[in-house]
Formats: C-alpha cells, structure tokens, sequence
C-alpha cells in the first residue's frame, strides 16, 4: 500500500495532536450537554474512535452510512442513504462528524435531511476539509486540516474500499486511478 503514495501529508503524531486540540474544544463548547456523535461511515471511523476519547462530556454514538463516489475519486453527485440513524434525534444536541468535506454533497444533503428532525443543535466537525472543490457551501463548526485539491487515503479514507487502514494520511499517486 505505501508504495501507492506520493506524499505523506499527515502523519499519525500531527494527526494525534489535532485531534487530542479538537476534542478539548468540543468539551469546552458542550459542557454540561450530553452529544449525539454521529459518525457517518465509512470513512469517518478512525477519527471518530481517536476524537470522542478526548472529549470528556457524555458521548452517545449513532452512524448513518452515505454514499457519492462509489469506487471513483469525484463525487457523483448523488447521495444516497444506505443506513439511517438507530435512534431518534428530536431535542438532542447532534454533531456530525466526517472525515472529509470535498464537494460539500454529501454533508450539505445530511444537514437537511438532519435538520427536518428537530434537534436542539445541530453542528459539524471533519477531520479535512478541502475548499478548493466545493460545490455546495456548508458551514462547518470544527476542522481538523484544510488540504490540497489532491486525491487523499489514509485514516479511513478510501479509493475503491483500500488504504482506509493506513495510519496516517497520504497523497494518492495519480497512476493508480487515472
Ligand atoms: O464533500 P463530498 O464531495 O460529498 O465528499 C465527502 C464524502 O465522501 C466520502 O464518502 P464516500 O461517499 O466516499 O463513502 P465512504 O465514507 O464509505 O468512503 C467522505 O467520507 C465524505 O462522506
Ligand atoms: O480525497 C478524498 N479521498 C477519499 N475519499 C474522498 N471523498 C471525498 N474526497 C476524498
């Protein structure tokens, strides 16, 4: 696998340290609130593992599973709902948490299908956020790194289901999906 990779952008220390950053924040934003995670799959695993561990006001967990690229590296426009949310979400304080945030698709979807449920708040938290290809504005409440316009792996992200266990996160080398 790490043959695959050009460039190691971010390297599991960088990663430990933000992550560890933005769990203190969350904490300080939500005390004496108790959080719904939601951890949309399957990209969002890893971080959402390391992130609510650092974040010490109560934490419950749903997952929803969506899916816009298939085994491509842009996104087909088109979100779909493979796995709805377990519980119901009406007067919860929700964070949604991705591991990237590309076209903007996907999480602008999720907000209003999210929204309809009448949570008390609703915020957003990625681990990447890569402006350069947005094609829906969100507004999101809490980023870990912006990133180049470049085809990443690692740490949950894929391409085609692969790299996702790499430890830390990489640039793709364009040979290998071209
Ligand atoms: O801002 P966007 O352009 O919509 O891209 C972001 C989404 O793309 C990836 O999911 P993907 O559909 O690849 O599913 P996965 O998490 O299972 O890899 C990623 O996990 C985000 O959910
Ligand atoms: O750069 C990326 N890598 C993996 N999955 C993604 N989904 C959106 N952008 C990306």
């Amino acid at each position: 696998m790490r043959k695959d990779i050009q460039e190691v952008l971010l390297d599991e220390e960088t990663l430990a340290k933000r992550i560890k950053e933005m769990g203190e924040q969350i904490s300080k934003d939500y005390e004496g609130k108790e959080v719904i995670v939601i951890g949309i799959l399957k990209g969002s695993v890893i971080f959402v593992a390391d992130l609510v561990r650092e974040v010490t006001v109560p934490v419950s967990f749903d997952f929803m599973a969506v899916s816009s690229y298939g085994n491509r590296t842009t996104t087909t426009g088109t979100v779909r709902i493979l796995k709805d949310l377990d519980y119901d979400i009406e007067g919860k304080h929700v964070l949604i948490v991705e591991d990237i945030i590309d076209s903007g698709v996907t999480l602008s979807y999720l907000i209003e299908h999210l929204a309809g449920r009448k949570p008390a708040s609703l915020k957003l938290c990625t681990l990447l956020n890569k402006p350069e290809r947005r094609k829906v504005e969100v507004k999101v409440d809490y980023i870990g790194f912006t990133v180049p316009d470049a085809f990443l792996v690692g740490f949950g992200l894929d391409y085609a289901e692969k790299y996702r266990n790499l430890p830390f996160i990489g640039i793709l080398k364009e040979e290998i999906y071209a």
